[in-house]
């Protein structure tokens, strides 16, 4: 049976292929990641149709290369893909220009004439760094949506202020906000999930499998955890990997993920084919919340005062 990738209320497909932390290439612009092109391609053609890149993981030409070996096969419009725009500063201005600049540049590149979601990748943008402000940036964004460029906008890595700012002067309001998010971390910054939810702005998690791969299981609350999701995972003959990413999904925020591996897009497929119980959740949410200090992997010299 082929397996159809869930879309949420916004029409965002409810996993997102990573093209950033293991794929991450930067400045590197002489290797050509033949293997993230493959990967691509087999991801969508088993159904995982969401594409997360960035203009700082310098994987454009490698998503280029499987888009134009995509598109012979399928509708654009079968193909979720998502930019982020991080104007990547060179002496005090953007290397790239505004969102809208950058966006024009890269669908050329991309060979496409939209992208389905564009994020601004962080709010730590000033005039003095890249030349513009965060609200001149948002106007920017916003002129992309009105010409069709992107379908949907949104930022990353925003803390409440910083979306609040934006709230006040925006004609269109950020649809999305991609955080860090994990059971260990479940605020990347105070108050961030409670105000994302209550706007209806949809959280997207990056990072989901942290609390796998990145914390000593042999003993406190890592080894709780471990020991827990070891329990849920005999219950419903599953791996720790999918019962994490389920506690993510029926928290409704949309797991950004990636791998090296062809096995785990099989493994991702039965994600989506059971249910924790509620209290199940609220059980890895409540362990998740005591460990300490929180597990945060990204912006640490920015975020990790509130661990
Ligand atoms: N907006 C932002 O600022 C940021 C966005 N991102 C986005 O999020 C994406 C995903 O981030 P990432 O941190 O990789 O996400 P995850 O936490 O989902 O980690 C994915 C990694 O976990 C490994 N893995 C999965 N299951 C297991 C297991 N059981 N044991 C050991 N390893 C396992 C995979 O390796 P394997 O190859 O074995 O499958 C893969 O490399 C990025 O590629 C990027 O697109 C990331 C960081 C910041
Ligand atoms: O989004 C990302 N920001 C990063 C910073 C360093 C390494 C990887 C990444 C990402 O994937």
């Amino acid at each position: 049976m082929t397996f159809s990738l869930p879309i949420g209320p916004l029409g965002i497909p409810q996993l997102g292929f990573g093209t950033g932390t293991y794929y991450y290439k930067g400045a590197d612009t002489l290797t050509f990641n033949q293997s993230l092109v493959d990967m691509l391609v087999e991801a969508v053609h088993q159904g995982f149709i969401h594409i997360d890149t960035a203009e700082s993981y310098g994987v454009y030409p490698e998503v280029a290369a499987a888009l134009k070996q995509l598109l012979t096969e399928m509708d654009r419009s079968s193909i979720f893909i998502t930019d982020k725009y991080s104007g990547s500063p060179s002496k005090g201005i953007s290397k790239n220009g505004t969102p809208y600049e950058h966006l024009k540049k890269i669908l050329n590149k991309l060979g496409t004439d939209y992208v389905d979601l564009y994020l601004i990748h962080s709010p730590f943008i000033t005039n003095e760094k890249i030349g513009f402000t965060l609200a001149e940036i948002w106007k920017s964004m916003e002129k992309c949506l009105d010409e069709g460029f992107a379908k949907r906008i949104g930022v990353s890595n925003f803390a409440v202020s910083d979306l609040q700012d934006i709230l006040q002067t925006a004609g269109h309001k950020p649809l999305v906000n991609q955080i860090e998010f994990n059971a260990f971390l479940q605020n990347q910054t105070p108050g961030i999930f409670q105000f994302c939810k209550s706007h209806e702005i949809t959280l997207e998690a990056y990072s989901p499998l942290a609390p796998l791969t990145k914390v000593d299981h042999s003993s406190g609350v890592g080894e709780q955890m471990d020991l827990f999701l070891g329990q849920l995972a005999e219950k419903y003959d599953k791996t720790k990997t999918q019962i994490l990413l389920r506690w993510v999904l029926q928290l409704g925020v949309v797991p950004i993920s990636t791998t090296s591996k062809r096995s785990r897009l099989q493994e991702w497929k039965g994600v989506f084919d059971f249910q924790l119980e509620q209290a199940e959740v609220d059980t890895v949410t409540s362990i998740g919340q005591s460990y300490k200090p929180r597990l945060r992997l990204y912006m640490r010299s920015q975020y990790s005062k509130y661990d």
